[in-house]
């Protein structure tokens, strides 16, 4: 492995991102405690568990930002905390929740920081990084903003903007902090459009999701928090059922389908 370069890995082991035994801990607490995670490559993961549960924790751990006390994260056969920096970048985006964006500089200056992983650190961006920033834009369907100055945005045009950058990094591995807690249905929908093309190009994608009715309409898998453990991990149609998620959120869920897709919507009561 070149110093900036990650993988292609070992050809006989599985795509996709493999972690094992991952472990962290602050403030004299486990706050990942002996976590699991595979996402095959071509699927969209979904991270879910109640607040504080260790998401967001668990995905830093993935991205490479923060190195676990234990265990591994393998993507495409390769050890990413192993990597150097820049091959990290290179392969991994990480779209963290309500990140902030105070430098004012334009959308598209902004999304062109995404390309940095990929250009030398000396040279300015090249026509082919200006063609992936607008290509981004354009899916995540932040085109028309591409001019406005980020400082000036909605919550939802941010996010939409930060999730452009992440696709202008055009990562293998794209982890997602609630990408949609800013977004009305219509562009919560469409983010999840984005998603499910990526993974059609190979994109191995893992987001933390809090609404469960949306974790089952966009993911192929979903892995359930609990006080930093995995309580389960499967099928959205083997985890999102009543006896699994009633005692990790303590609420009462009914199961419905919805009428168009047949894919479960979920109900909530206190219970
Ligand atoms: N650096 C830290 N030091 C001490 N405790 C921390 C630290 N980072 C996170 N925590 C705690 O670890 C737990 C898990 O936090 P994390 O942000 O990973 O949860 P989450 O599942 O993403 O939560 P939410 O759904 O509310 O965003 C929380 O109780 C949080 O307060």
């Amino acid at each position: 492995m070149t110093d900036d370069v990650l993988g292609p890995g070992d050809a006989r082991s599985p795509g996709g991102l493999a972690a094992e035994r991952l472990r962290w801990g602050a403030g004299g607490r486990l706050l990942v405690d002996g976590v699991d995670v595979t996402a095959p490559p071509g699927t969209v993961t979904g991270l879910l568990g109640p607040n504080g549960s260790g998401k967001t924790t668990l995905l830093r751990l993935l991205a490479g930002v923060r190195r676990p006390e234990d265990g591994t994260v393998v993507l495409d056969g390769t050890d990413l905390h192993a990597a150097s920096a820049r091959a990290r970048a290179r392969a991994v985006a990480l779209v963290e929740q309500d990140a902030t964006t105070d430098l004012p500089i334009t959308v598209l200056d902004a999304v062109l920081l995404g390309r940095i992983p990929h250009r030398s650190l000396l040279a300015g961006p090249r026509a082919s990084d200006r063609t992936a920033a607008l290509e981004a834009l354009d899916a995540a369907g932040a085109a028309a903003l591409r001019d406005r100055e980020v400082t000036t945005l909605s919550g939802g045009e941010r996010q939409r903007v930060h999730l452009a950058r992440a696709l202008a990094q055009q990562p293998r591995l794209l982890l997602l902090d609630e990408p949609t807690n800013h977004l009305d249905v219509r562009a919560q929908l469409e983010t999840m459009t984005v998603l499910r093309k990526l993974v059609a190009d190979g994109v191995t994608v893992v987001t933390a999701l809090h609404e469960l009715t949306m974790a089952a309409h966009a993911c192929d898998h979903v892995v359930l928090l609990a006080a930093g453990r995995v309580v389960a991990a499967g099928t959205v149609e083997d985890v999102l059922v009543p006896e699994v998620l009633e005692p990790v959120y303590g609420v009462r869920v009914d199961v419905l389908r919805h009428p168009r897709t047949g894919r479960p919507v979920l109900a909530y009561a206190e219970s």
